[in-house]
């Protein structure tokens, strides 16, 4: 599917699927960055996305980064809306209790994941339909062997 994208940093490349098949498209970091432990900081990746409507674009870590050096996103997936003509930025965190990471410019540091979504019309109701699950959650299955 073609989507329109606009490099606002015209020294570094389009976002890139590694493989064939790869659901996610790999985000660079347009700047230099260091996170000390527990630090945050919305990194620009240089590009601007028209997304054809009926779609999102989902922000995910990179297994590699968060494996390695603790490196995920606060607000994993970040959702990039269909109309959304801004730069796409990128909240990433450094989970790692004692080691600062240091990015560099055009590293790759998070992936792009689009997605068709629908849009709900919410029809208020008395009461809900009754269903197996019910209302349990947060553990109404169990945990783990030990709890
Ligand atoms: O990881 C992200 C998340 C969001 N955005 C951009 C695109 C998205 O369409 C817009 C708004 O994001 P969101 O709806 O998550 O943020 P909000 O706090 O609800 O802000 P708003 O009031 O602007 O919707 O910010 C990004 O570039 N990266
Ligand atoms: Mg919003």
């Amino acid at each position: 599917m073609p989507v329109q994208v606009v490099r606002l940093d015209a020294d570094l490349p389009l976002p890139a699927y590694a493989h064939p098949g790869d659901a996610g498209a790999d985000l660079l970091t347009t700047v230099d960055v260091r996170l000390e432990p527990g630090e945050r900081a919305l990194v620009p990746t240089g590009i601007a996305l028209a997304l054809p409507s009926g779609y999102v674009a989902l922000v995910h870590p990179r297994s590699g980064l968060a494996a390695r050096h603790g490196v995920s996103i606060v607000n994993t997936p970040g959702t990039v809306d269909a109309g959304y003509r801004g730069e796409v930025k990128v909240l990433l965190v450094n989970l790692d209790p004692r080691e600062p990471v240091e990015l560099r410019r055009g590293d790759r540091v998070a992936q792009l994941v689009l997605q068709r979504v629908e849009r709900a019309r919410f029809v208020e109701v008395e009461a809900l339909p009754s269903s197996p699950r019910g209302d349990g959650g947060y553990g109404s299955t169990g945990g783990f062997a030990s709890t």
